[in-house]
């Protein structure tokens, strides 16, 4: 959408949350600027012999709190302005989550369907050499986001150790088991969404089994968390991916989906169901459902959207899916919203759990790394709540205040205010 600027927005709410926590502007400027932004150009030779530069980008938002960490993305519409705003995004959310960690995010701009694998796994040695002086597991640890894979995490940590002389698997997360991985870390966001709307449903005394949603994206975050939410009773009535809407008023098949998307490259094109038909993906927010679940991309949810939305609950498993117009009118029509920042944690939390595995050398099993998984959504969800409650505000701005709390207060133990 034209003049729409994700950092703008994370800024006005930062301030926000700065005001009601009433923090002068001193002591928090510095988390209103990334501490690093780092521009690429990668050189790829392309399979038929002509080169092409694509544009890569690193911004790590902070340190105050430890290494930076987040994902990466390859995406067309990936550009400085919106890697800036899912950078500031990780040190919300790593702050909230309360692991040792800032916040990073990168990008590639590219379309990486139109990539052969070959390709592919060039661009991503090419912008790992770019980025190799930044990056390492005490200093800027990358992880999977849009359009990124175990497969791609495997190649950066391949690259990574033919650069540095050694295999260190804490370079990277999201890894497969193979080269490193973690049990858990793949399904590591759709359940922590899960548990986010297990405590959401214990604080409002609702049954999951009750609740109707939509859900928008069905990637990793949205096909994953659909199905764990699924198989809780949850009636998903209609899922929306690039290729089109599907609706069953009776409760799509979402195992079906699920398993059709995962053997065809993470899509649901061709995907076909009895009592299933295509609605256009402009009526998906308009169903009468209890949740809206936006697992896709930024900026769905905003000025010509928001008015149609008869859900009472937002579940934010994208990163900054409601923008703050959507936000507001959201707030003004008691509708709820759990925020990206706290509600998709889980992501980054298993991450965490992958980074000291590989630091430490010694492996979970999956249920032990899905119980600490619960107990850290758990505490964010607690953390958030309880500021929410004392102050009177929303998730989003509640999720904000802690973690400024959090930030400033590790900043100024170490001391580099001045
Ligand atoms: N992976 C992770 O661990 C985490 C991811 N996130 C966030 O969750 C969101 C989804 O990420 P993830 O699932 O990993 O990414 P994926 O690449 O696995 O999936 C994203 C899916 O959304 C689809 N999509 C893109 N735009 C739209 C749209 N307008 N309407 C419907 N579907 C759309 C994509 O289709 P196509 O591929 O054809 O473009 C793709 O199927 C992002 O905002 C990401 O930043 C947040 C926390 C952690
Ligand atoms: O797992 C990570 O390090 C980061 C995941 C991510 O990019 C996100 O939470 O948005």
């Amino acid at each position: 959408m034209a003049g729409y600027n994700p950092y703008e927005n994370m800024l006005h709410v930062l301030d926000k949350a700065a005001e009601v926590l009433g923090c002068p502007r001193n002591d928090y400027e510095f988390v209103r600027y990334p501490e690093r932004e780092l521009t690429v150009s990668i050189p790829v030779t392309m399979d038929d012999g002509h080169v092409e530069v694509f544009s890569g980008y690193r911004v790590q938002h902070s340190t105050a709190r430890g290494a930076a960490k987040g994902g990466i993305r390859f995406h067309p519409q990936s550009d400085e302005n919106e890697v800036k705003a899912l950078a500031a995004w990780m040190t919300i959310k790593n702050a909230i989550g309360n692991i040792p960690y800032g916040g990073a995010k990168g990008g590639i701009k590219v379309d990486p369907h139109k990539l052969s694998k070959r390709e592919l796994e060039r661009l991503t040695r090419m912008y790992v050499r770019r980025i190799y002086p930044i990056i390492g597991p005490d200093q800027d640890v990358p992880a999977p986001d849009v359009n990124t894979n175990g497969q791609i995490m495997a190649w950066i940590a391949d690259e990574y150790a033919a650069l540095s002389g050694k295999w260190q698997p804490g370079v990277v997360t999201g890894k497969p088991l193979e080269v490193g991985g973690s049990l858990g870390r793949n399904e590591a966001t759709g359940r922590g969404l899960l548990f986010t709307l297990e405590t959401w449903c214990e604080k409002n005394h609702r049954e999951m089994k009750d609740l109707t949603m939509v859900v928008q994206g069905f990637g990793n975050v949205g096909s994953v968390g659909s199905l764990l939410m699924h198989k809780e009773g949850v009636k998903i009535i209609a899922v929306g991916d690039i290729n089109g809407t599907w609706k069953n008023p009776n409760g799509l098949d979402i195992e079906a989906m699920y398993v059709y998307a995962n053997s065809h490259g993470r899509s649901l094109k061709g995907y076909t169901e009895e009592g299933a038909s295509f609605i256009p993906d402009s009526e998906l927010f308009a169903q009468d459902v209890d949740v809206i679940f936006a697992a896709a991309m930024e900026n769905q949810l905003n000025a010509s959207t928001m008015e149609k939305v008869k859900a009472k609950l937002i579940l934010e498993g994208a990163n900054g899916p409601t923008d703050e117009t959507a936000d507001k009118y959201f707030e003004e029509h008691g509708i709820e919203v759990l925020p990206d920042v706290m509600s998709n944690v889980g992501g980054v939390v298993g991450s965490y759990f992958e980074w000291v595995q590989n630091r430490t050398g010694y492996y979970w099993t999956e249920d032990e790394y899905n119980a600490r998984l619960q107990k850290k959504m758990r505490e964010a969800y607690e953390g958030v709540y309880a500021l929410k409650e004392k102050y009177h505000v929303t998730y989003r701005l509640a999720s904000y205040m802690l973690a400024l709390q959090r930030v400033m207060a590790a900043q100024k133990l170490r001391g580099f205010l001045g």
